[in-house]
């Protein structure tokens, strides 16, 4: 059997102040499984033995993950792949979860394995459930969950550059900040919040080539622009017709990118 999750866009870097956005765009985590053991990679058999042991699946199960994340990038793999994972447990042994809980436990095992720092549960809400999340990671809860647009385009650059180091504490220097970014999300000012987090997630850093792509971005029409997750990716939005010109930034600068779309919220 087969499932299917998706990488995403952060809207909101959980961080700063535990409450978190991400978009699921259109980059498919296939995730099979199937009966019996196999030779499974570090970060899968964690996550397999992690989430048997909490939904109490005795059996041996193979799985195999085919991602279309880039990895280690901050477009969401570790999420992806982890409630991809938690999910095909789950459903292949008829334990009943919903999709919720489902998350929550990827989340709890991202966590544990030291490949999120909050959880990351906005990240696998919006890898399982599509469209747009706010989540609060510190009490596992979905705050809103909402359609993208349907008529824009994400283009994404960065994935190849180095990661730079995670500086939690500066981060969360930047709380109170957040907690309006938080409220602009509720308003529907959603791009408005994506861009501000962008930036200020570029700069904390330390991703300076990306800062300029942000505002080349800008400067051609974007509608959102911003390092996504702790990145090193960048990602801009634009109404579908009104990539080109920094389609052609990105093809100088960068030499490489994927065009794709968000994922609208799925049902079920
Ligand atoms: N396809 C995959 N197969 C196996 N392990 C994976 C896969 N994708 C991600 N991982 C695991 O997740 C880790 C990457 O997590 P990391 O948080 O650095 O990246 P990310 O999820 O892209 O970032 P962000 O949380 O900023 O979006 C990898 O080092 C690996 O352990
Ligand atoms: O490690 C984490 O907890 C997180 C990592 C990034 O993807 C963030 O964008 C996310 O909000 C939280």
């Amino acid at each position: 059997m087969e499932y299917t999750t998706y990488g995403g866009v952060s809207i909101i870097n959980a961080i700063p102040s535990l409450r978190g956005g991400t978009m699921a765009i259109d980059l498919p985590v296939r995730v099979n499984v199937s009966r019996g053991g196999c030779s499974m990679d570090e970060f899968t058999s964690f996550i397999v033995k992690y989430a048997s042991a909490k939904l109490g699946v005795r059996e041996e199960y193979c799985i195999r993950v085919n991602s279309n994340v880039p990895m280690a990038s901050g477009l969401k793999s570790n999420s992806a792949v982890a409630v991809g994972v938690t999910y095909a447990l789950a459903e292949v042994s008829k334990v009943g979860l919903s999709k919720i809980n489902v998350i929550r436990i990827a989340a709890e095992a991202t966590k544990a394995h030291g490949s999120s720092i909050t959880g990351a549960f906005d990240d696998a809400s919006a890898s399982l459930l599509g469209g747009v999340v706010l989540t609060d990671n510190r009490l596992m809860k979905v705050i809103k969950h909402i359609n993208p647009p349907n008529d824009v385009v994400v283009v994404v650059t960065g994935f190849k550059e180095g990661k730079k180091a995670i500086n939690v504490d500066a981060l969360k220097s930047l709380s109170s900040i957040y907690h309006d970014l938080v409220h602009w999300v509720l308003e529907g000012r959603l791009w408005e919040a994506a861009t501000i987090n962008g930036i200020m997630v570029a700069k904390v850093l330390g991703y300076i080539k990306q800062l300029s792509a942000i505002g080349e971005a800008l400067g051609k029409g974007a509608l959102a622009a911003g390092v996504s997750g702790n990145g090193p990716s960048i990602y801009a939005v634009f109404k579908t017709g009104e990539e080109g010109p920094y389609v052609d930034y990105v093809n100088e600068h960068w030499g490489y990118l994927i065009l794709t779309k968000p994922i609208p919220a799925l049902i079920n």
